[in-house]
């Protein structure tokens, strides 16, 4: 029952501190990444991803984004190997973008925007009971991101967009059986990491990030379809176009960025 919040003029980032103070916590994201001051870790072990048994739920508009939820009663999806010392448990997806002609990733690269990010947010079953308990701990979520950049269009993202006009409306949820999101990394899981928070309230420090540095490419077509959602509910009368649900970057205050290249 948290107080609302949204990302226009008075209920935006800037505003998200009055209700939540940690938003300007020592530990906040996103960051810009600076790739010259990453330090390279040769010890980075690579990052492991096995979705292959992964089960896929429902697709859902929360007024903030699209979820794809998936089955996280065990350890049939999950990450491990990079920084993390447990495996994580694949548990939804959603995604932050721009509006027409303007960026909306969340995290930038030599302040260099994408059109949109993908997050695909894990927990810590082995130490914490739920996610709940998890998402207010400081190991207790791994976050994988995934640039998206402007190009040809994604050939699986189709299976997303297309099921948008589905999830129209906040509040709206839908059947999304058989996904897996294998398909939408890029071919070289390189990737960048630091310790930073959730990027919409309540902005809990528990969030272990893993950025990869190579982007996707969709089209702005398919982005199209993305700004067709909507942020109010069918019987709100106000019809506010689902955009430009991100946060800028935050100050990194002495926090190391990693990386797993040189
Ligand atoms: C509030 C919140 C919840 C979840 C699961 C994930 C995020 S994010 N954007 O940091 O990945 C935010
Ligand atoms: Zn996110």
């Amino acid at each position: 029952t948290g107080h609302k919040w949204g990302y226009g003029e008075e209920d935006g980032p800037s505003a998200w501190h009055k209700s939540y103070p940690i938003a300007q916590g020592a530990r906040q994201s996103p960051i810009n990444i600076v790739p010259e001051e990453a330090v390279y870790d040769s010890r980075l072990p690579a990052i492991s991803l096995s979705y292959d048994n992964c089960t896929s739920l429902t697709i859902s508009n929360n007024g903030h984004s699209v979820v794809v939820e998936f089955e996280d009663m065990d350890d049939r999806s999950v990450i491990q190997g990079g920084p993390l010392e447990d495996a994580y448990r694949l548990k939804q997806f959603h995604f932050h973008w721009g509006g027409k002609n303007c960026d909306g990733s969340e995290h930038t690269v030599r302040g260099k925007t994408y059109v949109s990010e993908l997050h695909l947010v894990h927990w810590n079953a082995v130490r914490y009971r739920t996610f709940g308990e998890a998402a207010a701990a400081p190991d207790g979520l791994a976050v994988l991101s995934i640039f998206l950049e402007k190009g040809d269009e994604h050939a699986d993202l189709h299976t997303i967009t297309d099921a948008l006009y589905m999830v129209k409306f906040k509040g709206s949820i839908a059947n999304f059986k058989g996904f897996n999101p294998k398909c939408l990394l890029p071919p070289s899981l390189r990737f960048w990491t630091y310790p930073g928070s959730l990027t919409t309230p309540p902005l809990y420090e528990s969030v272990i990030w893993i950025v990869l540095a190579e982007p996707i490419r969709v089209s702005d077509k398919q982005m199209g379809k993305f700004r067709m959602l909507l942020f109010n509910a069918e019987e709100e009368e106000q019809t506010k176009r689902m955009e430009n649900n991100f946060r800028p970057p935050q100050p990194l205050k002495g926090r190391t960025v990693r990386a797993s290249f040189k």
